[in-house]
């Protein structure tokens, strides 16, 4: 017999990515988490006695799940703004730079009131944990406090999470919103500090300079140096909308492209997600793939403030890490399956212009929104699918819930099932949530 202990046994329908299929359905098989939220077994049903004998558990231990109800991995949102959240859905009327000058950064600016950052950083964790996103990698502001305040209230609330202090020392439109470029190097160092002292299991800091224009190549050269002695992810936006790029070459003129801004100053690394990547060139694909940095598509920003339309597939024939995100509050919605929609209807309008390409898949998608996800953050040994040994990252989905905007049909198997889920679902079918193995969804009584 086994000396691990199995907590939680589950049979039933099982779905996930590996990297040889975007899309394996498992029908009847048996899953235990470990007391340490780990994936002890993922095997055929039939197999159960055998478990039973080698895991020590009863058959009553055993959850069935029912006909229309299957576990997914939980979705990983590569690039999301907490700080925004307080807006979304609203002021979508502008082009980036215009949108982050009128809207973002005078919101931004207030989160050194530290009841607005809680109320704000309670909603988006809660909200975006009940639409089934596992782990998060957030921007927060330029507020050391209140970006340590959401790695708290993550960590209470469970979710797997980046948090990044945004780095800004340059903003000639507000002023106000930005710091000065030694004092922006001392608080991010006190920020990791800080927030590594916590010993937070799954939340760890993010090395964010918010983009090029907003930092000077001082700032951009400090933060690729803390990034490289603390062995940090980095976060950041690149070739969003055309009048940005532009500006990054007036401003960067001896870098011969918008990447290249990144590399010199050492911020293109294995642990770097870059947000959007609408105008990246094939040169410069080429140099995120040597480099092993990831791209986060975030399609529903990307169409809401009019700034391009990543092509998916040159970026997945490039064999760039990639992986989807919400990028609230450009991106209206704050569910992952929001991004999977977007990403194939972006695709598919893609494919309207040239008729030569491939549309994104809805599971090529899901694959994006999972174990695309954990390996754009370097996770993909520890989360993005059912793999025995990683955590038990999982959303158990239920079709028939009440008020479910889903209907199912005599002969709808359990990919036709996903597939509504993915295209037609929401939160009210997501009825459970798992984060290494602990319930997070529905939230305990004292929250
Ligand atoms: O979509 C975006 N949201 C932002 O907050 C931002 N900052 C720089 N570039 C950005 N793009
Ligand atoms: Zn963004």
């Amino acid at each position: 017999m086994s000396s691990d202990v199995v907590a939680r046994v589950y049979r039933g329908t099982f779905a996930h990515s590996t990297w040889d299929s975007a899309l394996c359905v498992f029908t009847d098989y048996v899953l235990g988490v470990n007391e340490q939220g780990k994936i002890a077994f993922f095997e055929e049903g039939q197999n159960v006695e055998s478990l039973l004998e080698e895991w020590g558990f009863e058959i009553s231990d055993i959850e069935q799940l029912e006909p229309h109800e299957f576990f997914m991995p939980g979705m990983v949102d590569t690039h999301i703004h907490a700080s925004q959240y307080a807006y979304s859905g609203t002021h979508l009327d502008l082009p980036l730079l215009d949108w982050l000058n009128t809207y973002t950064f005078p919101v931004e600016s207030r989160y050194k009131d530290l009841d607005f950052a809680t109320d704000v950083y309670t909603k988006v964790v809660k909200r975006t944990l009940c639409n089934g996103t596992t782990t998060a990698c957030y921007f927060a502001t330029i507020h050391t406090e209140a970006s340590l305040l959401l790695g708290q209230i993550a960590d209470d609330f469970g979710q797997r999470a980046f948090i990044g202090k945004v780095c800004m020392d340059r903003n000639s439109m507000v002023p106000d919103y930005k710091e000065l470029t030694e004092e922006c190097k001392e608080e991010t160092d006190r920020f990791i500090h800080e927030l590594l002292k916590k010993k937070y299991a799954l939340v760890k800091p993010v090395v964010t300079p918010r983009f090029a224009i907003s930092c000077s190549s001082t700032l951009l050269s400090k933060l690729g140096k803390i990034a490289k002695n603390n062995d940090l992810h980095i976060q950041s936006h690149i070739s969003e909308n055309k009048e940005e790029v532009q500006f990054v070459k007036e401003l960067f003129p001896d870098c011969t492209s918008y990447t290249d801004v990144y590399v010199k100053h050492g911020l293109l690394t294995d642990k770097t997600v870059m947000a959007h990547g609408c105008y990246l060139t094939d040169e410069e694909l080429k140099i995120f793939h040597e480099r092993g940095a990831a791209v986060s598509h975030c399609p529903n920003s990307n169409i809401s403030l009019i700034s391009g339309m990543l092509n998916v597939r040159n970026v997945l024939n490039h064999k760039v890490k990639l992986g989807l995100g919400t990028d609230v509050a450009g991106g209206y919605s704050s569910s992952m399956l929001d991004a999977i929609r977007r990403a194939v209807d972006t695709s598919k309008a893609l494919c309207m212009q040239d008729a030569h390409l491939k549309p994104l898949s809805y599971k090529e998608a899901f694959c994006l929104a999972t174990l695309g996800g954990s390996e754009v953050l370097s996770l993909d040994d520890r989360t993005g699918n059912f793999e025995v040994g990683k955590d038990f990252d999982a959303l158990r989905v239920n079709i028939c819930v009440p008020g479910s905007a889903i209907d199912l049909f005599p002969g709808d198997d359990p990919e036709v099932i996903l597939e509504k889920f993915l295209n037609l679902g929401d939160d009210r079918n997501i009825v459970e949530v798992y984060v290494a193995g602990k319930q997070v969804v529905p939230f305990p009584d004292f929250k």
